[in-house]
């Protein structure tokens, strides 16, 4: 059986009374983590990541719409639902409060049925878009992040390398006489290939800021930022041998009796190209080397110095 965690509330509010009813009426269900005021209901969000937060809008200092104001301003609490719950009852009030992008307002003195169900319906809401956000992002063979998933995290790492002067090394990798595997072995086969291969290049990823994605077809990329070329080398001669060591037979191969894969590879920072794309065209290339070559190996650019 799937074990699903609990979701995490905040509840915050200046009132104990309050917060310990709403925690008691929370807890059977929930993971119920409480903040007394608006300054801790910023540091809990930040610290725990909640998927929805209880928010008492009267609340000396920060009140809570100044909270969910510096929530929105946030990357990355910005997606964060959120529920006031609150005794100005007008509808100006709520208004205002559904305009600063709260989910629902909830008025006090409030009924324990409807506080219940509406925060259902709001957590099943915040499962709904997370399940959507995978989806958007992660390839359903491969479980790799899919091409938009890499577009997007390589243009931001570009940026990043640019600003900070960092290194950033980038690897395409794909089967060898994989059409051959495919003809010879079936398409099912050759899907479970694609799957071992994606989990052991995957496997071989170091840092959290490394990505594995499915560019296409049979094609892997690589990303691997603040890596200069010679450990990118490193790294990417690891996944390849641990792909040889898989040891999947592939007896249609004029390259070798098992599947292996070519790779191309450039780093920025070793020779300086200008732009995304042109590091991009520069691992291409250097994986057509590789095939030309005669595949089995990798080919890189950008070893002297980064
Ligand atoms: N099973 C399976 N095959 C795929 C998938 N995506 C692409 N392919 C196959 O991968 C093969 C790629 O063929 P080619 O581009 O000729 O490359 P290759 O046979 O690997 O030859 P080289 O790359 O030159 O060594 C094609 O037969 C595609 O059908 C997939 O998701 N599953």
């Amino acid at each position: 059986m799937n074990h699903v965690e609990p979701q995490k509330v905040l509840i915050a509010d200046d009132d104990p009374i309050n917060r310990q009813v709403l925690a008691e009426l929370l807890k059977p269900e929930y993971t119920v983590l409480l903040a007394k005021n608006g300054e801790q209901a910023l540091e809990r969000a930040a610290r725990h990541a909640p998927d929805l937060i209880l928010l008492d809008v009267m609340m000396p200092d920060l009140d809570g719409y100044e909270v969910l104001r510096r929530l929105r301003a946030d990357p990355q609490l910005e997606q964060i639902s959120v529920i006031f719950i609150s005794g100005l009852a007008r509808p100006e009030d709520e208004a205002i409060g559904l305009k600063l992008g709260a989910s629902d307002y909830i008025t006090k003195p409030f009924n324990a049925t409807v506080v219940m169900a509406r925060v259902a319906l709001h957590l099943q809401l915040v499962r709904q878009r997370r399940i959507l956000e995978r989806l958007a992002h992660v390839d359903g063979l491969t479980e790799l992040a899919n091409r938009r998933r890499f577009d997007e995290m390589y243009a931001q790492e570009w940026q990043r390398a640019q600003r900070n002067g960092w290194p950033l090394s980038l690897a395409l990798l794909d089967i060898d006489a994989f059409k051959q595997y495919n003809d010879y072995y079936g398409h099912p086969a050759g899907d479970r290939a694609l799957r071992a291969i994606a989990r052991t290049t995957a496997a071989g990823l170091r840092r959290p800021a490394d990505l594995a994605a499915r560019y296409g077809g049979e094609e892997l990329v690589l990303l691997m930022p603040d890596t200069d070329g010679v450990q990118a080398r490193h790294l990417v001669d690891d996944v390849c041998a641990a792909i040889a060591a898989l040891e999947m037979p592939h007896a249609a191969s004029q390259v070798s009796p098992v599947l292996t894969v070519s790779v191309g590879g450039a780093t920025l920072g070793g020779y300086g190209p200008e732009s995304a794309a042109e590091l991009f065209e520069a691992a291409d290339e250097h994986l057509y080397r590789a095939k030309q070559d005669g595949r089995n190996r990798v080919v890189w650019r950008g070893l002297i110095g980064g």
